[in-house]
């Protein structure tokens, strides 16, 4: 699969890069307490970019981001109660509060996932703040309002993402200015959280693709998250997980 060799070559560089260079600030995927059985996949699915931005860049993207942010309110508690406090608002890829150079490293990220064939991302962008001390507790992103893929620009501040399930753990260590994208078994089938923030807020730029109820009106997407109509997410999730195990068990039956 083309997307496969490409995506490998990037985390295996990255790894590389890793290895060497322990006290450099490079990000990196921690699989050590994965089981082995999901390494490859994660090393396909559970991708970081290092070198996508410049720190230039990531660094007008973080002002841009704030300069906004600092005129909306803290907030104590999201309405799925998975984060405390945080900041966040959506905007469009072009919309006028990005400079030029922020809009073009947004747009090199997204001609990156095209080029990985991904699915297309939706043009909407939604922005985080988590403060020093806040966290997301594990959770997997809505099936109906994302689709297959969810990319992260993190910015300002370091970040961990933990992926785990059941015992498998695995873990994404990600600077200002990385780029992560999940799919696949990091996006079905591990839960994704991510640890207190130490010092500096943390500015999380994400995109997604759209699910199969992203077309309804936002009102509508709030009731029907609230009343969730059949299937419901714990059902397509069960779906997922098992048509992955049963490939899995199909890939060891022909080795
Ligand atoms: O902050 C991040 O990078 C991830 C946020 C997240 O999990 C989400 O928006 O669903
Ligand atoms: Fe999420």
């Amino acid at each position: 699969m083309p997307r496969g060799a490409a995506a490998l070559s990037w985390a295996g560089a990255l790894l590389r890069g890793a290895r060497t260079s322990r006290r450099s600030l490079a990000s990196s995927v921690d699989l050590t307490r994965a089981r082995a059985h999901d390494h490859a996949a994660l090393r396909e699915e559970l991708l970081v970019f290092d070198q996508l931005l410049t720190r230039a860049e990531a660094q007008t993207l973080a002002d841009d981001v704030a300069a906004v942010m600092d005129e909306l309110p803290m907030r104590e508690e999201h309405f799925d109660g998975l984060i405390a406090r945080h900041r966040e608002f959506h905007t469009g890829v072009d919309a006028p509060m990005w400079t030029p150079r922020s809009r073009a490293a947004v747009a090199r990220v997204r001609t990156t996932v095209a080029e990985l064939h991904f699915p297309a991302l939706q043009p909407q962008l939604h922005v985080l703040e988590l403060p020093n001390g806040a966290a997301i507790l594990p959770h997997f992103d809505s099936v109906k309002f994302s689709g297959s893929i969810t990319v992260g620009i993190n910015l300002n501040a370091p970040a961990v993402l933990r992926f785990t399930d059941g015992g498998s753990v695995a873990e994404l260590h990600i600077d200002p200015g990385s780029v992560y994208i999940m799919s696949g078994l990091a996006r079905y089938v591990y839960k994704h959280e991510v640890l207190p923030i130490r010092g500096l807020r943390r500015f999380a730029l994400i995109q997604r693709d759209p699910g199969p109820c992203s077309h309804l009106p936002v009102w509508l997407q709030y009731l029907h998250g609230i009343f969730p109509l059949p299937p419901t997410s714990d059902e397509l999730l069960a779906e997922y997980r098992k048509k992955r195990h049963d490939d899995f068990m199909r890939t060891k039956e022909s080795e």
